[in-house]
């Protein structure tokens, strides 16, 4: 089931989903005690990261963790840990405990065990924050990606390690099992670039050809959040 809102501007979306994320925490928390949330990285949540920050949530009982990351400590600026914990882990949100997927190895394989035994304990996903870029790609699912096909399969690891085809530059992702059991799913989609992407998108497709079609087809409850 797929809901749509559509917001006047950015600054209402990031105040409104804000609000509606922090219900649907404490809702979690209420059903089982604990709640997980999945942000990504990239410009469009940020405002929104930092909204949810102030919202009144039992942080203590929640699990914060990436839908993908860069292979950077979070001292570099291409950190999306570091983004996580400057936006959002201040304020109330303070509380809340967060699970990088960044470790001092020599390879980023080597982080695998790491961060699959960490998320062992916390999935599935109760809210998933998703961005889309505009090649379709959510988390680090990368169209051009040759780790793509095996991150879309119904037997992927929990995280991979997928390689953009130009540059090589490796990423740390959560791969489609784990995005399409998330309980909630909300895509952020800003700008008429994105909308247009978004349209075609929605039309019958491979999901290689467009790894959002991970969500828009396959997960079990979605909203896709619309602002110009
Ligand atoms: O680390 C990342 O880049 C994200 O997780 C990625 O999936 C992002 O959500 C989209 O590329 C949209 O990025 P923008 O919000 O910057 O447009």
């Amino acid at each position: 089931m797929t809901e749509t809102r559509v917001y006047p501007d950015r600054g209402s979306l990031a105040a409104g989903l804000a609000e509606q994320v922090a219900a649907e925490l404490n809702k979690a928390i209420r059903k089982r005690g604990r709640a997980t949330l999945a942000v990504p990285g990239g410009e469009t949540p940020r405002a929104f990261l930092s909204e949810l920050s102030l919202q009144n949530v039992e942080w203590d009982c929640v699990s914060v963790i990436l839908t993908d990351e860069h292979f950077v400590p979070e001292a570099s600026g291409h950190s999306n840990g570091r983004q996580v914990r400057t936006l959002l882990l201040q304020n109330l949100a303070a509380e809340a405990q967060f699970h990088p997927f960044y470790h001092e190895v020599s390879e980023p394989e080597d982080a695998l065990p790491l961060i699959a035994t960490d998320l062992h304990e916390i999935l599935p996903i109760d809210v998933c924050i998703l961005g889309m870029g505009t090649d379709t790609r959510v988390a680090a699912l990368l169209p051009n990606s040759d780790q793509l096909e095996e991150a879309l399969g119904l037997w992927a690891p929990t995280v991979m390690v997928v390689r953009d085809h130009e540059d090589g530059e490796p990423r740390f992702t959560l791969t489609a099992p784990v995005l399409e059991r998330a309980r909630k799913a909300h895509v952020l989609i800003v700008g008429e670039e994105k909308k247009v992407t978004l349209r075609e998108a929605q039309k019958v497709g491979l999901v290689e050809d467009a790894p959002v079609r991970v969500i828009l087809n396959r997960a079990r409850a979605t909203t896709i959040h619309y602002a110009d």
